[in-house]
């Protein structure tokens, strides 16, 4: 605890990264791509898995100005020997990982009894399932060498719940519990050059919980995060080899309050700041989206 508390307030030593190889998943997409380009400014090179190819070459073409090799693979990580195949085609072709982000993500964005199950099942094949996938892809190689970093992008919604996301919780709560128990079994090992990071933002402003919001006269207490600012805070706790980060810090509050209150207290909170009903207008937006029938998939 007073090991915490210190490091809460000294201005922690930031690891070197340059010249590591690192992969990101969804690296088209709005964080992402922020993170191919930070991860580029710090001198690391990249392999960037994405299924949009175009938004994929598109972040590799931002990052090769910054001067690092960058290599794309088009990829369906809902698919588990796209996965296993791709993570051969890097070995032979590019090297060793020794950073893995796990950020691509999906949200079904319909209620539960409307969602074709498809959708429902993506979200947990994209979110959670190729969490397994990757790691036993890549952590043998960082274990050969007890050396590397495993990063997941999970979300405050993997820390706390809100109504009409049950796909999405439920990934996320399984992308916390796998960063958890991983963290857990490499420290039993003594695989002490090995680290991990979860990162657990708050609504960012990406499009992607587009129309998402909580009562009016809060949100300029508790606005929508950049994505610039997220990628960044998530950074400064990668390279500070930080186990867990909260993005605004504000979330570690509903996070303890779930573990501390009761329940019907989580529930008035909820109801007095607007959470309880946050992603009704988030789901209106996709419904009209796909009104015409078309569910966009993998
Ligand atoms: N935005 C937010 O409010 C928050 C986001 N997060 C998390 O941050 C991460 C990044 O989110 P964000 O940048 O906003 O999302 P984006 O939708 O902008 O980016 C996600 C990327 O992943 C790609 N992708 C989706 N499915 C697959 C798949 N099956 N195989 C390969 N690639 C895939 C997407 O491609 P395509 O566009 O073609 O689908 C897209 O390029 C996610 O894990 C998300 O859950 C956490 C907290 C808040
Ligand atoms: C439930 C709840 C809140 C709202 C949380 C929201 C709106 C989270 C959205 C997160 C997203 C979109 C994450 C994506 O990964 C408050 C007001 C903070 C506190 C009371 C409980």
């Amino acid at each position: 605890i007073l090991t915490a508390i210190v490091q809460t307030f000294l201005r922690p030593r930031l690891k070197c990264i340059d010249g590591e190889l690192c992969l990101i998943t969804g690296a088209g997409g709005a964080l992402g791509r922020l993170f191919a380009l930070e991860f580029a400014k710090e001198g690391a090179h990249l392999v960037l898995w994405d299924c949009n190819s175009a938004a994929n070459e598109q972040t590799a073409k931002l990052a090769r100005e910054l001067g690092v090799q960058v290599h794309t693979y088009t990829v369906d990580l809902s698919q588990r020997h796209s996965i296993y195949d791709t993570a051969d085609r890097v070995r032979t072709e590019v090297g060793e990982v020794s950073i893995l982000v796990n950020n691509a993500g999906v949200v079904a964005g319909r209620r539960l009894l409307d969602c074709p199950d498809e959708l429902l099942e993506r979200t947990l094949l994209v979110n959670c399932h190729a969490l397994f996938w990757m790691t036993k892809a890549f952590l043998p190689q960082m274990k050969s060498k007890n050396h590397g970093h495993i990063v997941t992008v999970a979300s405050a919604l993997g820390l706390f719940s809100t109504a009409c996301v049950e796909d999405y919780c439920a990934s996320k709560f399984g992308a916390v519990g796998f960063h958890e128990s991983l963290t857990h079994e490499l420290q039993a090992e003594d695989l002490d050059g090995i680290k991990t990071t979860l990162v657990c933002p708050y609504i960012v402003d990406t499009g992607m919980f587009a129309g998402c919001e909580i009562r009016k006269e809060l949100r300029s207490v508790i606005p929508p995060l950049e994505p610039l600012y997220t990628v960044q805070q998530s950074m400064k706790a990668i390279l500070a080899e930080q186990q867990m980060v909260c993005i605004p810090r504000l979330m570690y509050i509903p996070f303890l309050a779930r573990a501390l209150l009761p329940w019907d207290a989580n529930v008035a909170t909820y109801r007095f700041m607007g959470g309880d009903k946050c992603m009704l207008p988030f789901i209106k937006n996709t419904e009209q989206k796909t009104s015409n029938g078309h569910i966009k998939t993998a």
